[in-house]
């Protein structure tokens, strides 16, 4: 198994260490020529999601990708992750791939202080630690759609056939339970 692993800003390297202790091995994704080699699943990092936008189209990667997520790779997205993926944001006018029936709102938690860490349940893996840095969270889900974690009453992570989002950093805890969640969604276990 091979995992692309978006690597234009915010943590992308912690996502390929926790892949490496699950055993998986994976690439940076920095450029067009590095979609040439084929690959079972991608990671969009979290980070800045209009700096990780602007550069997506900057550097011609916006449509190669989004056909790829479109025809079907799995792809994980956390945080900026998860707002590219979303159908809406409610307070930002932007769009990216919108290939996930969700709605988020930005900066939910607030600008700067509103980083914070919880333990709650991921779907039936019990309940992990959850690190959360000026995160989004999931304002409205729609059909297709499974509600993964839920933190006082907001959803924080759902999934939709094989795209998997944490509105928290499951790469920033020494914690595997999401990804090894988003390789057993790849091999089509759960
Ligand atoms: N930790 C993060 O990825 C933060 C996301 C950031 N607030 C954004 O809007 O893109």
């Amino acid at each position: 198994m091979q995992i692309g692993v978006l690597a234009l800003q915010g943590a992308f390297i912690e996502h390929e260490q926790m892949l490496a202790k699950l055993g998986v091995s994976s690439f940076e994704i920095r450029c067009l020529d590095d979609l040439k080699k084929p690959f079972d699943g991608l990671i969009i990092p979290g980070g800045e999601s209009t700096v990780i936008g602007k550069l997506l189209f900057e550097l011609g990667l916006f449509e190669p990708i989004k056909k790829l997520i479109n025809d079907g790779l799995p792809t994980f997205g956390t945080c900026a992750g998860l707002l590219l993926l979303a159908d809406s944001i409610e307070n930002d006018t932007r769009k990216y791939f919108c290939s996930m029936n969700i709605e988020a709102v930005r900066n939910a938690y607030g600008r700067q202080l509103g980083s914070f860490y919880a333990e709650d349940s991921f779907a039936n893996e019990g309940k992990i630690p959850m690190t959360f840095i000026r995160a989004p969270y999931i304002s409205r889900v729609g059909d297709g759609v499974e509600v993964l974690a839920q933190v006082d009453g907001k959803t924080v992570a759902a999934r939709q056939g094989k795209q998997l989002v944490t509105a928290f950093h499951p790469e920033l805890n020494n914690d595997l339970t999401v990804h090894n969640y988003f390789i057993k969604m790849i091999n089509g276990e759960i």
